[in-house]
């Protein structure tokens, strides 16, 4: 890989008018960053005849202290300490115009504890910077110093599994479905037949919130009342994310703490509502001893095309930080965008303690979680039974599986839908726990496991065949070899 060294130099630092970026001291090749800067890595694609290195320069200005001239009132400031700093710049791999550019950012420039203002900063201006066609954030090294202004999972992996006393294996839940138009009474209806059937936890779907045709406090009574149901009947501790999302921060609240006055354990939100408003439903959580479960919606509209844009893994690493216990994170195999390697990037990033770089992943950064919890990422969209072996193999223990269509369009009913995931997930776990190799043996585990369980046989025989097999957008653009640059 090519390493950039010169960028151009124009005229003196402190000369009145337009400055180079770098000439500016955005651009510092020889910079070692420390333990406790920030550091981010932008594919960068600048416009024809912009040079690669005055790029660089100016995504760290601009996303640091500099505006499009010089100005006296640097010179009021500790400058070269508050400047951000591209220290390295290298090409794309197979990707003529692309370059990856390393910023350091010392951590004195941003606010403890809030993913608002360190987003203001990193992604404030750049991104519609005229020099530049198109701008992605590919990853962060967030220091320790700075995660430990963040609260974290408001319980995390561990404390979720001890409140639901259930471990050794994946849980499983279902998006009740039709997303929109179902009656309370309907909805409770079904909540109850899937966690009856098997299932852990039941949710609802990102745009459920309060629409006409169902308020949200029928929606909460109903619901409990098919979780209570279903967990007087099994046994088990049972759960529906109440989908809290709401225009202000005062409804959301409010439907938080009915929720919670119904006895349920978990709440939900989309990603929709911003960064501060996570974090003070994660605090909320954490202070109620609530568990909270994020649906990443709208993410994609950021986060697919690789040359523009907010790699998930960075969401993912704010999301931990913000302080949520659930987070959708991809499925490889079912409906959705889901590039193996960077998708097992993004599980990592969530349940890891220490994330190595590792560039086939898509990780540019060793990653340092100093304990934080880690938060349980989830599986969902268009999965189905017969992928069991797939799921448990790319993903092991600490995941949710959500089979909403793959639960609630089994021709037997929903019961039986909830049924046939239960006992393939178990028939699997069995099987792994047995030596047996999950892609290899798996088909005919699930077989094998039909034989005894009707619901299984007739979705292995609806739904088996299906695939979703399209070639990922968001793909690491490096080879299975390790880059000389690492
Ligand atoms: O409603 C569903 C899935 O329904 P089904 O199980 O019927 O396909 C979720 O909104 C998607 O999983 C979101 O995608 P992601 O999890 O990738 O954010
Ligand atoms: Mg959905």
């Amino acid at each position: 890989m090519t390493i950039i060294e010169d960028g151009p130099k124009t005229k003196e630092r402190w000369d009145p008018g337009v400055q180079s970026y770098a000439g500016m001291g955005y651009w510092a090749p020889d910079y070692e960053p420390k333990e406790t800067d920030i550091l981010a890595v932008f594919r960068m694609a600048p416009q024809d005849g912009v040079d690669a290195i005055e790029a660089a320069a100016a995504v760290a200005g601009e996303s640091s202290t500099a505006t499009w001239t010089v100005v006296w009132t640097d010179r009021l400031t500790a400058n070269s300490h508050y400047q951000a700093k591209a220290y390295k710049v290298e090409d794309v791999p197979g990707r003529p115009g692309e370059y990856f550019a390393y910023i350091a950012y010392d951590i004195d420039l941003f606010e403890e504890g809030s993913i608002a203002n360190l987003t203001s900063s990193i992604i404030g201006n750049v991104f519609g910077f005229k020099p530049l066609k198109a701008l992605r954030l590919e990853d962060m090294r967030i220091p320790v110093a700075y995660k430990k202004t963040f609260q974290g999972p408001a319980h995390g992996i561990v404390m979720e599994r001890e409140f639901l006393n259930k471990y050794g294996r994946p849980l499983l839940g279902a998006t009740i479905k039709p997303k929109l138009g179902l009656s309370a009474r309907n909805y409770g209806r079904v909540v109850y037949e899937a966690c009856k059937g098997g299932l852990d936890f039941t949710k609802d779907d990102e745009n459920i919130n309060s629409q006409p045709f169902m308020r949200w406090r029928d929606r909460f009574l109903f619901g409990m009342e098919g979780v209570n149901k279903a967990m007087a009947e099994t046994g088990e501790v049972k759960g529906h994310y109440f989908n809290v999302t709401a225009g202000t921060m005062e409804e959301m609240y409010e439907r938080a703490q009915f929720a919670k006055e119904l006895g349920s354990v978990i709440v939900m939100i989309d990603l929709t509502i911003g960064y501060t408003a996570i974090q003070s439903m994660a605090n909320w959580c954490r202070a109620n001893g609530m568990l909270l479960h994020l649906h990443r919606a709208g993410h994609s509209t950021y986060t697919r095309q690789k040359t523009h844009g907010v790699s998930f893994r960075v969401i993912s690493q704010w999301c931990r930080l913000m302080g949520v216990d659930h987070l959708h994170a991809g499925t490889v195999v079912g409906k959705l965008e889901g590039d193996p390697a960077t998708t097992r990037g993004f599980y990592d990033t969530l349940r890891e303690d220490k994330v190595s770089r590792n560039l086939e992943n898509g990780i540019f950064f060793d990653q340092e979680w100093a304990s934080m919890p880690g938060v349980m990422p989830v599986a969902s969209g268009g999965i189905h039974a017969g992928q069991m072996h797939q799921l448990l193999d790319l993903f092991q223990d600490d995941v949710i599986l959500q089979f909403g269509g793959g639960t609630i369009g089994h021709p037997l009913g929903i019961s039986a839908g909830a049924e046939s995931n239960r006992v393939a997930l178990e028939a699997m776990v069995k099987a792994r726990n047995e030596g047996k190799d999950l892609l290899r043996e798996g088909p005919g585990v699930l077989r094998d496991a039909a034989k005894a369980c009707k619901p299984l046989e007739v979705a292995l025989a609806t739904w088996g065949d299906v695939t979703f097999d399209y070639t990922s957008t968001d793909a690491p653009d490096f080879v299975p070899t390790a880059s000389p640059s690492a």
